[in-house]
């Protein structure tokens, strides 16, 4: 097949998209299929935009994800970054390079997979790339959201006095990553796995996008939320973006990160701290934010009248507070009561 053709079945009729999937309101003028992609941003809107790469060997292996889920990753790791901004979804592109060997059927299962999340959250694909790769598959989306001016939520806006927040359980992405690698089998349907690794795989390979909770906390009049960030590092390393950014100090609670049961069961049965999954797994994908003191049990009811969730995880504090060293960064309260200490600036990274 050759280069026009494939992305005509990736994009088109027998694919998914060439526009018959995008959402109502769309604000496409021209999509896929001329030398760019001409959108129409909401008036009185900013665009928020950002890329992300999935590459093999480093983001996915055959024992990890299946086609589906690397497309549905890849789109859902993005749009987790419009989140973090309080952005609203508007539209992506999606570069592509394959292998030649790779089939034609595995490429339209990633699609998909990038189709189903990408309609999740209302998102149109405009456009992209298509090369081959003389190694493995790298996939990169671009996203393009939008916000009203000035409502974007920045990591550099955390205070002293600020409730730490996250939107979800963290940790259980990681604890699922070394389960698949370790079980040394192809990865298939969720429901073949064991039961007791079925929500670990899934917070690995099937991760939604926080975005409803990122525009609910955008939205708040006046202003009351701080810093937002999203988690696909670890906390640890989101929370000393939030820091440094910031210049500030976050206490972190242990005994208040919300764990799925199920890493816990995971984390005894290999002797592993559950909290090291949580502190330094990355790709959970959740928001971790700060909001103003007397506004917590506020946002805590709108998000219950959403329907959502945050769990309360510690707080900040103006740099050096705490008495640690270095002044600013992020410190651990393992159990209450006890002393804090320095958390490490240490999570997935790529070339350390
Ligand atoms: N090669 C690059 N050229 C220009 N800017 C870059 C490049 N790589 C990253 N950035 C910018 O650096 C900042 C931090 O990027 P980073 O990728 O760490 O954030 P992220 O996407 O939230 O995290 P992650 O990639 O772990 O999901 C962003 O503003 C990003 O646009
Ligand atoms: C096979 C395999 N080995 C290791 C990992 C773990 N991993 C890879 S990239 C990353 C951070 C987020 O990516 P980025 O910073 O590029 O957004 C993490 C935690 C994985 N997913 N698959
Ligand atoms: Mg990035
Ligand atoms: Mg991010
Ligand atoms: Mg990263």
């Amino acid at each position: 097949m050759d280069e026009f053709a494939l992305i005509r079945m990736l994009n088109g009729p027998r694919g998914h998209g060439g526009g018959k999937r995008s959402p109502d309101d769309s604000g496409v003028t021209v999509g896929i299929g001329d030398d760019a992609a001409v959108l129409r941003p909401g008036s009185g809107t900013e665009l928020v935009v950002s890329c992300d790469t999935m590459v093999d060997g480093v983001h996915f292996k055959p024992e990890t994800m299946t086609f589906a889920d690397i497309g549905y990753k890849a789109m859902a790791s993005n749009l987790s970054d419009l989140a973090a901004m309080g952005a609203r979804p508007r539209w992506a592109l999606v570069a592509l390079a394959a292998p030649r060997s790779l089939p034609a059927d595995k490429l339209q299962g990633l699609y998909d997979g990038l189709y189903a999340c990408a309609e999740k959250y209302a998102t149109a694909i405009v456009g992209g790339d298509t090369t081959s790769s003389p190694s493995g598959l790298v996939v990169t989306v671009t996203v393009i959201g939008e916000v009203k001016q000035g409502r974007a939520l920045l990591r550099s806006a955390a205070q002293p006095g600020d409730a730490v927040f996250v939107t979800g359980p963290l940790g259980g992405s990681a604890a699922g990553l070394r389960a698949m690698l370790e079980r040394r089998e192809a990865a298939g349907p969720l429901e073949l796995l064991p039961e007791r690794l079925r929500p670990l795989a899934r917070a690995h390979r099937l991760p939604e996008p926080r975005i409803q909770a990122g525009q609910l906390l955008a939205a708040v009049e006046p202003r009351q939320c701080g810093a937002l960030n999203d988690i696909s590092d670890g906390l640890a390393s989101e929370a000393w973006e939030i820091a440094e950014a910031s210049g500030v100090t976050l206490i972190l609670h242990g005994e208040r990160i919300p764990l799925m049961d199920e890493l816990r069961e995971y984390a005894a049965a290999v002797q592993a701290d559950p909290l090291e999954f949580a502190l330094y797994g990355g790709e959970d994908y959740e928001l971790v934010g700060t909001v103003r003191p007397d506004y917590r049990a506020e946002l805590e009811r709108m998000f219950e009248q959403a329907g959502l969730r945050l769990w309360f995880v510690g707080e900040v504090a103006a740099a050096g507070e705490d008495g640690t060293d270095p002044a600013i960064g992020v410190t651990l309260i393992r159990s209450e009561g006890g002393v804090p200490a320095p958390v490490g600036k240490r999570g997935y990274n790529h070339f350390a």
